[in-house]
């Protein structure tokens, strides 16, 4: 009998758009042919009677190496607009600048259940975005601040510009479909986007609601960390990030509306036609998207745990050698192999602090409590680990030295030198878990003088 036909090849709703592969390249692409000035940035007349705009992503004179820029020829330039106005009603759960008048500081270990994806009113990604926590200042570029949202609705005739700093979109629940000036960009969860400060960008729920995590970064952007001893491959590769090509729209649009994000305040402007009018672009400031299971991990392959940071995706460093503003870190599905060694996440105490969000699956610390769109911040030298449960049932494993595999599970963090104030809103929240502290109240002294060595030793008798 003959074999049945093949099915056929599974379609990846990412095959209608397309992207180009690499990061920190000098890119260029034109949505129509020809419409790219060559050999130059501002002709006197740019091809097809576009406007040449530059968006700087660094200072003019930052060193060549960190030096982002990018062209944008356009139909008409986006200063075409009306005054900014703040917008109201002012949007309450935003915060740029990390004060005492602002947000609260707390040692405490804090977690949170998912969140629930409120129907009404509907919301759209810039209402559906609430601060949880952050450090320093958008003023004063330097700082952080880790948002989440909920959104149940597109954004509609409007486009968001962040002036204050980079997103980094983690989406857990509802894939995005992000319009930016540079084209468009699929992001299911699973992937991350990084939307650039000052790029104008719209977010669609193609799948309807969506939620998910956000940081946002001051004064800086991120790279890929060094990888030392490890070599020239390894944990996120350049490749496999993908920024969008050029894709424009003409149409007239009154009343379209800008919404500028300044200082952690919200601002407006409206203009007659769409921002998404960039027919051609070429520079090295841009969006993309990084598909988490791209990752390479590399790990201990013989005893001990190693350190999260040996699963940095991203990095936004400080000035100083090897101190983050904030890193972006994931625990993905990998091989435990290590011999004679507890191999879940040690107990610790940092002086950096930790926000952490699952995306899927169980995360190797938490047996209980820490559910996919949930949340924790375990904020400077404030003691966490794996809790009770985890535990006792590791250290009774029969097969604690066979190697398994930890799939279907991946959780992240946000790591940040800065520590961070929350809002209150996020502290007061009914999705706020108050009795987090009690997943370690049960872990029990399991110290004997039997089974262990004297501690100090006897004196000699003269
Ligand atoms: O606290 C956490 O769960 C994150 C974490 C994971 C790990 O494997 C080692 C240290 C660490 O902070
Ligand atoms: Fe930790």
């Amino acid at each position: 009998m003959a074999a049945p036909p093949a099915p056929p090849p599974q379609q990846h709703d990412d095959d209608s758009f397309r992207y180009l592969s690499g990061l920190g390249n000098s890119f260029s692409s034109e949505a129509v042919a020809g419409s790219l000035p060559r050999g130059q940035n501002s002709p006197l007349l740019c091809p097809l009677g576009l406007y040449a705009e530059q968006l700087s992503g660094t200072p003019f004179t930052a060193p060549r190496a960190r030096n982002l820029r990018t062209w944008l020829y356009r139909t008409k330039p986006s200063v075409t607009h009306e005054p900014f106005h703040p917008r109201r009603p002012a949007h309450r759960r935003l915060i740029g600048d990390f004060d005492r008048t602002t947000t609260v500081a707390t040692p405490t270990q804090l977690r949170w259940r998912p969140a629930d994806v409120p129907h009404d009113p509907p919301l759209d990604f810039i209402d559906g975005l609430y601060t949880i926590c952050g450090a320093g200042s958008s003023f004063l570029r330097h700082g952080y601040a880790i948002h989440m949202y909920a959104a149940t609705k597109s954004m509609d005739g409007c486009a968001f510009c962040n002036a204050d700093g980079d997103f980094l979109i983690v989406p857990q629940q509802g894939k995005l479909l992000i319009t930016t000036e540079c084209g468009k960009l699929l992001v299911p969860p699973g992937e991350i986007v990084i939307i650039p400060q000052g790029f104008r960008f719209a977010v669609d729920l193609p799948d309807g609601p969506s939620r998910g995590y956000v940081s946002e970064i001051f004064g800086t952007h991120f790279q890929l960390p060094d990888l030392g001893p490890i070599g020239a491959n390894g944990l996120a590769s350049a490749r496999d990030f993908l920024s969008p090509t050029a894709w424009f729209e003409q149409a007239h649009r009154p009343g379209y509306t800008i919404v500028q994000k300044y200082g952690g305040e919200l601002f407006t402007a409206t203009q007659d036609f769409s921002p998404f009018n960039v027919v051609a672009w070429h520079g090295n400031y841009v969006p993309y998207k990084y598909d988490l299971s791209k990752f390479c991990p590399f790990n201990t392959v013989l005893f001990d745990h190693a350190d999260p940071s040996v699963n940095t995706v991203l990095t936004a460093p400080t000035d100083k050698p090897g101190v983050a503003l904030l890193d972006f870190v994931i625990f993905p599905p990998r091989w435990l192999v290590a011999e004679n060694t507890f191999r879940p996440p040690y107990y610790h105490r940092n002086c950096m602090t930790e926000f952490m969000g699952l995306i899927y699956g169980i995360y190797e610390a938490k047996a209980d409590g820490f559910l996919p769109g949930g949340a924790s911040l375990h904020s400077c030298m404030t003691p966490h680990g794996p809790d009770t449960k985890t535990y006792e049932a590791t250290i009774s494993r029969p097969d604690a030295n066979e190697p398994s595999k930890l799939s279907g599970t991946l959780a992240f963090m946000f790591e940040s030198a800065l520590i961070p104030r929350v809002c209150q809103w996020a502290l007061d929240s009914p999705s706020r878990d108050l009795d987090y502290y009690q997943c370690w109240i049960g872990l029990k002294s399991h110290f004997s003088h039997d089974k262990g060595q004297a501690t100090t030793e006897e004196e000699p008798a003269d």
